[in-house]
């Protein structure tokens, strides 16, 4: 596959950290754009496909842009998109809280326990995955395994074909 240069627009600098790392040894290449698109209310798929053609209007050009949903299989899949505003106003240290009234802590797809490793990003220390949250593993080993290398793995492989 030749080369291809997307805009990865984001607000968050873990994400784009992330996201670099992950497609460092493939053919596509990043210019990054730190802008905080709006995102409207409704499925991962309405969200992401807005969140895109918004981030095209500003770039008029290839876009690269994501939206991570976390979901409780108690809540029937909420906060999903929304995480970030219960994140926001829990913190980190409170947000497996949440849960405390329920049996079923798993979330799409491993668990909420109480924040373990660093704090740095999101919900990842809360976020366990074969006994060690998202933020106890290396970087390297959640990228091989976290919703992010899965779905970069995907758009890497459909690039390839579209070439
Ligand atoms: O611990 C984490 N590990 C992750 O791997 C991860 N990926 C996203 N998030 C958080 O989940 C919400 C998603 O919202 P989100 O997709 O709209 O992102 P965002 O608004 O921060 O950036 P962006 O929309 O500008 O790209 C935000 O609170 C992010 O901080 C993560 N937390
Ligand atoms: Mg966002």
């Amino acid at each position: 596959m030749a080369p291809k240069t997307l805009n990865f627009i984001t607000g968050n600098a873990n994400k784009l950290a992330e996201v670099q790392a992950i497609l460092t040894s493939t053919p596509v290449q990043l210019k990054s754009q730190a802008l905080d698109v709006v995102e409207i209310q409704g499925t991962i798929e309405e969200i992401s496909r807005d969140k895109a053609r918004r981030a095209v209007d500003e770039v008029k050009g290839p876009v690269l842009v994501e939206d991570t949903c976390l979901c409780f299989d108690a809540f029937d899949e909420l906060p999903g998109p929304y995480v970030k505003w219960f994140l926001k106003a829990l913190g980190v240290q409170q947000f497996h809280k949440l849960l405390a009234g329920f049996e079923d802590k798993s979330a799409q797809a491993g668990k909420i326990v109480e924040a373990r490793g660093p704090t740095s990003f999101g919900w990842d220390a809360c976020f366990e995955y074969e006994g060690q949250t998202y933020a106890e593993m290396p970087k390297a080993e959640k990228n091989q395994i976290s919703h992010r290398g899965k779905a970069l793995a995907k758009l890497v492989e459909w690039l390839s074909k579209e070439a």
